[in-house]
């Protein structure tokens, strides 16, 4: 069966309307969260999905829209299912997120380490994993805050889901030109200036096929006052399932 993407959110950091940007990936046997943000227990529950149907899951940096729904998701895992979740993380977003992010309100009873709570699978940058038979992540590391590293996923060779990231057309080029991406889904940032997110103006000056690959998301409440005005580019619409 091929690959569909339902996302929980669509929304940037500051989104109120779609949520946080965090995606459900089905393989029909195997279901990755991508990112589970502060809003990534409520959309769940909103659409009915038990923590349960939830295989795994992957991050891709360490802000709040990304892994402020771990403490909940692990918590309720541990005392009320009795499992620990799968947790795919580049090795060097493993301490940060245990030392500055988690262990404020998971330290507790003898747990001191991200281990004690998940099934931590180290990914290396560049290294294709295998998750199951039709899923292979290659993470690739983009630019997104000096000093905080954030990785991109490169899924099955052939689909770009980026990280929150700059800019970065050499990439998308090469991408799509030398290693044959079909279809790349995109942060945006709608209005201000970028800084640490790629700019709708930015992704306009791309060549028109490559605009042609691209889905948006990570974009702000505004984002209705900019239908028709992203050329080839369609904003992913928050619960819908598409076939990647
Ligand atoms: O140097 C900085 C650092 C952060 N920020 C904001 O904080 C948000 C954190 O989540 P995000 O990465 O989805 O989006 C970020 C931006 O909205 C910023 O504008 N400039
Ligand atoms: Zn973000
Ligand atoms: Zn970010």
């Amino acid at each position: 069966m091929s690959l569909r993407l339902q996302m929980l959110g669509t929304g940037g950091a500051f989104a109120k309307k779609y949520y946080n940007n965090n995606g459900l990936l089905y393989t029909g046997e195997f279901t990755l969260l991508i990112d589970c943000g502060i809003t990534a227990p409520l959309a769940l529950h909103q659409l009915g999905i038990s923590l349960d149907r939830v295989d795994a899951i992957l991050i891709t940096h360490i802000h709040g829209d990304h892994v402020g729904g771990l403490e909940e998701l692990a918590f309720r895992m541990k005392y009320t299912i009795g499992r620990k979740p799968v947790l795919y993380i580049e090795e060097r977003l493993v301490k940060p997120l245990w030392e500055n992010t988690l262990k404020g309100g998971m330290g507790q009873d003898g747990a001191d380490s991200l281990e004690d709570y998940f099934e931590v699978r180290r990914l290396t940058e560049g290294h294709p994993i295998t998750l199951c038979p039709n899923l292979t992540i290659e993470l690739i590391q983009t630019p997104h805050i000096p000093g905080k590293n954030s990785f991109s996923l490169y899924i099955n060779d052939e689909v770009f889901y980026s990280a929150d990231m700059t800019f970065q057309p050499e990439l998308l080029q090469q991408l799509v030109y030398r290693r044959g991406c079909r279809k790349i889904l995109h942060e945006v940032q709608l209005t201000g200036p970028g800084e640490v997110h790629t700019t709708l103006q930015e992704l306009l000056s791309l060549p028109k096929d490559i605009r042609a690959k691209i889905s948006l998301m990570h974009y702000g409440d505004e984002m209705e006052l900019f239908v028709g005005q992203t050329g080839e580019m369609q904003f992913l619409k928050q619960h819908e399932i598409y076939m990647l």
